[in-house]
């Protein structure tokens, strides 16, 4: 266990009121929140969210990339549903860091997609370490999900570190003319399960 549990208060949202639940590493401090919606215990699957922090998509209405979309429709889903939780799992960049991902987005301006971007700077395509996300499941005594998410990689890392995957449910928000190209080299790239166009 690489976490502790450390506070929790109640977050009202647009969406209903959550149960925010505040994690820290043991190693480092640093900290990572979930929102908690519903009664969550029991067995049946919980629908779940791991979602990666992007500053500039979540807080600041980047239209780069589809993060700020799809934390709003996993709340309004996990709202809707009656129960469910979102782990905001704090690995900016792709885990590269804040300062990291504007270099990269330097790059993309120059013409380079997402991926090269991340392998000029030396990086992987992707650095994030999803074994807290696991950690954060066990401390919330959540053991069987449907999760929120388009990237076919996330289940099996998920699954890997320990969680039981039942259901893969599609998250598929926010293309727009800003992120389409960005969006097409996760699919191509990346194997994210995204359709080209959204003119269906
Ligand atoms: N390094 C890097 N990170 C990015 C870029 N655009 C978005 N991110 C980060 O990517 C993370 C989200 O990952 P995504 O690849 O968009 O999606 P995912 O979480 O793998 O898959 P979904 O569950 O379908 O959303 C967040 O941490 C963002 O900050 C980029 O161009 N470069
Ligand atoms: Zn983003």
């Amino acid at each position: 266990m690489q976490l502790k549990r450390v506070a929790q208060a109640t977050l009202p949202t647009p969406w209903g009121d959550f149960l925010m639940v505040g994690f820290e590493e043991i190693k480092t401090g640093k900290d990572h929140v979930a929102l908690v919606y519903g009664d969550i215990s029991g067995e049946t699957p919980v629908l779940a969210r791991v979602h990666s922090e992007c500053l500039t998509g979540d807080a600041l209405f980047s239209l780069r990339c589809d993060c700020g979309f799809q934390l709003e429709a996993a709340l309004n889903a996990i709202a809707t549903e009656g129960r469910g939780v979102l782990l905001y799992h704090r690995q900016e960049g792709r885990n590269i860091g804040l300062l990291n991902k504007i270099r990269a987005y330097a790059l993309q301006d120059q013409g380079l997609d997402t991926v090269e971007a991340n392998l000029r700077l030396g990086f992987a395509a992707d650095e994030r370490d999803f074994t807290l996300c696991a950690d954060m499941f066990s401390l919330l005594d959540v053991h069987a999900v449907r999760l929120l998410t388009n990237n076919p990689r996330k289940v099996r890392v998920l699954a890997d570190a320990g969680i039981n995957i039942t259901e893969r449910v599609p998250l598929e928000v926010g293309r727009n003319p800003k992120n389409s190209g960005y969006l097409d080299t996760k699919a191509l790239k990346m194997g994210h399960l995204l359709h080209p166009h959204n003119d269906d």
